[in-house]
């Protein structure tokens, strides 16, 4: 079980974030939605160290009750799926240096045929073609899946996943939560995923915490948040996407 215990973020001494706890259990999704703003991303990134530098953060995350320091937990303990994956890719670097880079860093035997198969799994065909290209050869959304690929690659027994389909079309977007869906089953990844995308979150959470201006405003199961929305943001949330197939929320 990991566990988000407190954890507070503010720039300047403007709070972005409040006391957040959070508890992912493996085999499970737990999703963290909340309107754009809200204070996912910060979230994500400050639970895994990896936070603006103007930022001050407080709390801690715990493994089985045992705190771990981001640098421990990053990779190894979590893996991760980061918001604007561009910034994440070195320019000189193909994406088999990546890969390798990758599996050196966690000290895992490099197999290319693992990385392959990955690669064909978030959707990318010729995966060799791949595996030579350079992050400038390579759209948003091509950069976006092997972005997937990496953070599965790791085998790490939690993944953090902020928006991972956002930018993808969606066949890929259904492709991706199918293999999301798959490791969290047969392997017992253990995700967090954020998104503002109610659909993404219908498809595969278990469990929501709803957040607003950085503070947890309503939590629970997945039924419990779309059949009996109780906080303003939640039903906003489900509102908003019961209205793309023409429903109503009953008041
Ligand atoms: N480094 C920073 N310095 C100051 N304020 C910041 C910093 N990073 C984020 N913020 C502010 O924190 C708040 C939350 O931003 P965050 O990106 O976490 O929201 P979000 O819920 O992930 O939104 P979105 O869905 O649009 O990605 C925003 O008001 C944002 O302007």
């Amino acid at each position: 079980m990991l566990t988000i215990e407190g954890l507070g973020v503010s720039a300047a001494a403007r709070p972005l974030l409040r006391d957040l706890s959070l508890e992912i259990a493996q085999g499970r999704t737990l999703a963290l939605v909340g309107a754009s703003g809200s204070g996912k991303s910060t979230a994500c990134a400050a639970a895994l160290g990896v936070h603006a530098g103007n930022l001050e953060v407080s709390g801690q995350v715990c493994l089985d009750g045992n705190p771990v320091p981001p640098d421990r937990l990053r990779g190894r303990v979590v893996a991760s799926i980061l918001q604007n994956p561009r910034s994440g890719f070195n320019p000189l670097r193909t994406m088999r240096d990546h890969m390798r880079e990758t599996c050196r860093a966690l000290e895992r035997p490099w197999a290319e045929d693992t990385a392959r198969h990955l690669l064909a799994e978030v959707g990318l065909e010729d995966p060799d073609r791949v595996l030579g290209l350079y992050a400038f050869e390579m759209s948003g959304g091509m950069l976006q899946r092997v972005a997937i690929a990496l953070a599965l690659l790791g085998g790490a027994p939690f993944l953090f996943a902020d928006e991972p389909t956002t930018d993808l079309d969606l066949v890929v977007q259904a492709r991706i939560l199918d293999l999301l869906e798959r490791s969290r089953d047969r392997a017992r990844l253990g995700l967090l995923l954020i998104t503002h995308d109610m659909g993404v979150v219908a498809r595969l959470a278990d469990e929501v915490a709803v957040l607003e201006a950085g503070i947890v405003v309503e939590r629970g199961p997945v039924g419990q948040i779309f059949h009996a929305p109780r906080h303003p943001v939640t039903r906003m949330l489900v509102a908003a996407h019961l209205a793309l197939y023409g429903k109503e929320l009953p008041a």
